[in-house]
């Protein structure tokens, strides 16, 4: 039976009430499907390509071609009543749920048995990093420096570790400007790295699954990572147009040698954790049937250790190489800050954001 105007309509109102963010991809076929079925195929000239959202929006509605007005408002309504019942009934936590009890929006923290747990808690999105993120977990790493407890743990909610960057950061373009965004986004990343640099007691990654982009080049900065045998290690940056950061341009060729080095960050090759374990870049790897009790079990062996000499003996270890890192670091940014207004790197974000591309 086909769907009527007046079903039409009490769909368009149902969208409204949605209580759950359906996602992009959808929210990307409902505009292409109210368009088509209210106008008919895309009459519109395609955006530019620094028009992230525009240019996706317009990709959807003009891949609909030439189907009826009538068959676009048919699947529409189809959509969103499938929606409406999949969305109220989904057990899924949401991410943010915990704001309230942990002040994070995009984390959870927790301090237990001496050790501070830093949760990346996005796992719809991967545990891909946001602006909002990247703030709160400056937040929550000043916060951990601080506090009672002896070591800090990072890892993932949900199937992966962390997709890295959020490219959906590239689409929130300020009045000034692409070049703006760029120059803002360089300033933030190098604050943020910094962070890791001075963090002053053992820092520790418990990565419980894939790990991508700048979820992997930090882990140079950590004091261990111990890695589910389920998880790998990526950085496409080439593929993306852009550049390392994280300081692995300095810490990788130090840890792996040169040529693995070159293989990770120059032509993106993926590692297994194993690989990644062989080339220094992973302490060691666990089952994932195992992973977490095996990792809580030698993380609370190490917090009973007396703090203060972990913290002394991370500084005597790593203070030689701080003004270095921070060079670096501020290299590595200046370079990206380039690299962010290259054609290269804007078709690349342009294209996962269409979907026309995956890793
Ligand atoms: C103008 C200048 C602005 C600059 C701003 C920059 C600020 C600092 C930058 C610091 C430098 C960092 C560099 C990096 O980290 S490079 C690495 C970036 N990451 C990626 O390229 C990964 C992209 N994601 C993927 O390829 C796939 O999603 C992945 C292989 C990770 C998983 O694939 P799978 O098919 O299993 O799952 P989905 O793709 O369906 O993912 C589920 C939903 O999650 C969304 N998602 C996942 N990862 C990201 C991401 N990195 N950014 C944005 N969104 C992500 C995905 O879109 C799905 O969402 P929907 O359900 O809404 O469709």
């Amino acid at each position: 039976m086909r769907a009527s105007q007046k079903d039409f309509e009490n769909a368009m109102n149902q969208v409204k009430l949605l209580k759950k963010d359906p996602g992009n991809e959808v929210k990307l076929k409902l505009y292409a499907l109210f368009k088509q079925a209210t106008e008919g195929p895309c009459n519109m000239p395609k955006p530019g390509v620094f028009d992230f959202v525009n240019k996706a929006k317009w990709d959807a509605w003009n891949a609909l071609g030439s189907l009826p007005k009538e068959t676009a408002r048919h699947n529409y309504v189809d959509l969103v009543s499938s929606l409406s019942s999949s969305l109220e009934s989904s057990s899924q936590v949401e991410p943010g749920a915990d704001k309230k009890s942990t002040g994070y929006e995009t984390l959870m923290m927790t301090l237990e048995d001496g050790i501070t747990k830093i949760v990346f808690n996005r796992p719809t999105k991967k545990n891909a990093i946001n602006t909002k993120m990247y703030d709160e977990i400056m937040r929550a790493l000043k916060a951990a420096s601080k506090d009672d407890s002896s070591l800090t743990v990072l890892t993932g909610n949900g199937d992966y570790y962390s997709s890295g960057n959020d490219l959906t950061n590239f689409t929130d373009i300020p009045p000034g400007g692409v070049e703006e965004k760029a120059k803002n986004s360089a300033i933030l990343l190098r604050e943020f790295v910094d962070c890791f640099i001075d963090f002053p007691k053992p820092l520790i990654a418990a990565v419980n699954g894939p790990a991508v982009g700048i979820s992997v080049t930090l882990l140079g900065l950590f004091d261990a990572v111990f890695a589910s045998d389920r998880a790998t290690f990526h950085t496409p940056f080439s593929h993306l147009g852009q550049t390392p950061e994280g300081c692995s341009s300095y810490t990788f060729p130090k840890i792996m040698g040169p040529a693995k080095a070159t293989e990770m960050l120059v032509f993106g090759k993926k590692l297994t954790a194993r690989e990644a374990c062989t080339n220094g870049l992973v302490t060691e790897v666990f089952p994932d049937s195992t992973f977490q009790k095996e990792v809580w079990t030698r993380l609370k062996a190490f917090a009973k250790l007396p703090p203060n000499a972990m913290r002394i003996s991370k500084e005597v270890m790593r203070n030689s190489e701080k003004e270095k890192l921070h060079a670096v670091n501020a290299e590595e940014c200046s370079v990206l800050q380039g690299r962010w207004l290259s054609d290269e790197c804007l078709n690349a974000v342009s294209n996962f954001l269409s979907r026309k591309a995956r890793l």
